[in-house]
């Protein structure tokens, strides 16, 4: 696979005279390959707007290495920002301005053929209003309108800074959807998120930033296998019983209000086999895997108290001295 994204070691400090000096991107890994749905993770304020910012050159680093598209990021961005779509802040439209207007205009202003625009509107499920003014759109649908707008391009690679950000639950599964079936037509998706569960459904792979820099990442199933105890909830008629016996049996168990829990399982038939040989018949024994709330909370929440997160093993990410893209948001770089 190749990499689509690449950052390596970025850094950025913001100083400002009310703050002071503000760490806010501290040392950073990022690695997107192509084909990726790539989940950005991290609790309010752990860096990824920044990161993402510095990425597509909005803002200025103070360090690290980034690519885009093989380009060298921010230098070498212009080279394949026709080929990255990006909304990193909610764009604003006109309301009085309809949808196919507002992406006419934004079409003509990027030098994408109008043909393109009844294309985005369809991708994004908005074709059949896309006469109707802006004003009168649902959040769900201005958001599908931003993406349409980033997809005039035609893109490699889409970057959706909290596309489901304020949307309801019948929003947020139409933007699923809409994440799901770019990524079938073979565009690269890197969306940033603090909605767990979202991440879960949409990722194959998912990055993890706690306090500026990256404490998990990989395929969401590794990530979640890494935090796997083995654990199991046993029923049973007698639990204080259960867990003597399988102690006995050199079993971790621990009585749960009226179950138990059973840890470092591998083969869970042992556990009714035990149990089952003394009298004990097991009603229920089901695996508690992890989900990425729970690695989250662990991951993040925990080092939020710590002095310094930890960071992961940069291993496999390819020193990124190759190019970069940059999209026209018409905003100015932040120092
Ligand atoms: N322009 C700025 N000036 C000063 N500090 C900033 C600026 N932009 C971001 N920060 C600070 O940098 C840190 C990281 O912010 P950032 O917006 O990148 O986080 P985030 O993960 O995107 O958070 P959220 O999910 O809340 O958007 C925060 O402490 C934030 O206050």
């Amino acid at each position: 696979m190749s990499a689509v994204i690449e950052i390596e070691g970025l850094r950025k400090t913001f100083h400002s005279v009310r703050n002071g000096r503000r760490v806010a991107v501290d040392g950073f890994d990022l690695l997107v390959e192509a084909g990726q749905i790539h989940g950005f993770l991290g609790p309010n304020g752990s860096g990824k707007t920044t990161t993402l910012r510095a990425l597509l050159g909005l803002v200025r680093a103070d360090g690290g290495r980034m690519s885009v598209l093989g380009e060298p990021s921010p230098e070498l961005l212009p080279r394949v920002a026709g080929q990255v779509g990006a909304i990193v802040e909610s764009p604003q439209f006109f309301g009085n301005f309809t949808g196919h207007r507002t992406l006419r205009l934004l079409a003509r202003a990027g030098g994408v053929p109008i043909a393109r625009v009844d294309e985005a509107l369809e991708l994004v499920g908005l074709r059949d209003r896309g006469d109707e003014r802006v004003k009168g759109y649902s959040l769900g649908m201005k958001q599908r309108l931003a993406v349409a707008s980033a997809l005039l391009k035609d893109p490699r690679l889409l970057i959706l800074d909290e596309p489901a950000n304020g949307l309801d639950p019948a929003g947020i599964r139409e933007m699923r959807d809409l994440m799901r079936s770019l990524a079938a037509t073979g565009v690269t998706v890197l969306v940033s998120s603090h909605i767990l569960g979202e991440i879960q459904l949409i990722c194959d792979h998912v990055t993890i930033i706690s306090r500026g820099r990256r404490v998990a990442a990989g395929r969401v199933d590794e990530v979640l296998a890494g935090y796997d105890r083995h654990e199991f909830l046993v029923r049973v008629a007698e639990p204080g019983r259960a867990v003597e016996l399988l102690q006995a049996a050199e079993l971790t168990a621990v009585v749960d209000g009226e179950a138990l829990m059973v840890s470092g399982v591998s083969d869970p038939t042992v556990v009714s086999r035990v149990l089952g040989e003394q009298g004990l018949w097991v009603g229920e024994l089901t695996p508690l895997r992890p989900d990425l709330e729970s690695v989250f909370l662990e991951l993040t929440g925990a080092y939020e108290h710590s002095s310094v997160p930890r960071q992961v093993d940069g291993s496999g990410l390819p020193h990124a001295d190759q190019g970069e893209a940059v999209i026209n948001l018409d905003r100015g770089v932040d120092a």
